[in-house]
Formats: structure tokens, sequence, C-alpha cells
């Protein structure tokens, strides 16, 4: 069986948003301080014994948040034709972020989005 490794790396963005066509309270603009975190499956080690470096996992998510942090997500591009969900942010950050971070020894296996402790969403493409 082959040597895998996964390595995470979580942050926090703060964001408002709204949920159109939703049958209450959040259909209105409020907002949510979103944990973000972001798993790297990797196949080998370096001669460190790391598979990713924390940093350079990090290093990629801050970036990828930052367009997002201070925002009204609806406003944003990727979410003007899909509400800014948790399942569709976790969406969108796993593919801004695996194209970053992919390479031949690792690859973005999963996203997780919460908007509130203990309920969130999680993306990922098999
Ligand atoms: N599967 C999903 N369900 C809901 C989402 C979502 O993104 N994916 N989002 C919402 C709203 O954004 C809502 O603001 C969050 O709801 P909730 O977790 O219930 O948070 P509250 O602060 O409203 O918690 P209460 O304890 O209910 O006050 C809804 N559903
Ligand atoms: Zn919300």
């Amino acid at each position: 069986m082959p040597a895998c490794f996964e390595v995470y790396v979580e942050t926090h963005f703060s964001a408002a948003h709204r949920l159109k066509g939703y049958p209450g309270d959040c259909a209105r603009l409020h907002g949510h301080n979103w944990m973000v975190e972001v798993t790297v499956r990797c196949t080998q080690l370096d001669a460190l014994g790391i598979g990713i470096d924390f940093r350079d996992v990090r290093t990629a998510l801050k970036e990828a948040v930052a367009d997002l942090d201070h925002q009204d997500l609806g406003e944003i591009p990727a979410f003007r034709a899909q509400n800014p969900t948790s399942e569709n942010i976790a969406r969108y950050l796993y593919r801004e972020l695996s194209s970053k971070l992919d390479d031949a020894s690792r690859r973005v296996s999963k996203v997780k989005v919460c908007e509130t402790p203990g309920a969130g969403a999680l993306y990922w493409e098999e």
C-alpha cells in the first residue's frame, strides 16, 4: 500500500453574505467568522521528513482567503451566479488552492469551511 500523509492548515476570515431564495433569516445580509481548513495529501516526504511545509500551505491559504476577507461575498464574481454557501465557498477555495499547491507528489484532498462552530461543509474531487 502506498505511503500517504495528510497535512492540514486552518485559518479564518470574516465576511458578509446573504443566501438568495433561502426561506428564512439567512436571506438577509449577515456576517460570519468563517473557519477554513485545507488538507493536502502527500505521497512523499523530503529529506527533512516534510510532505509539504505548513508555511507553504498557510501562504497559499491566506492568499486565497484574502480575496474573501471583509467582503460582501455576493459581490465577488465567483458568487454572483451561485449563493456563497459553505459548500460553494469550499469548492471555490479547493479549486484556488489546488491550482497553487498540487504537484506530482501532493494534491489538495479536501477543504472544510465552517460558518459557525460545529456546522460546515467539506469539498473534494475524486
Ligand atoms: N448546508 C448549509 N446550510 C446552511 C448554510 C450553508 O452554507 N450550508 N448557511 C446558512 C446560513 O448562512 C446561516 O447564517 C448559518 O446558519 P446556522 O449554522 O444555523 O447559524 P446561526 O448563527 O443561524 O445559528 P443558530 O443557532 O441557528 O442561530 C444556513 N444553512
Ligand atoms: Zn450565513
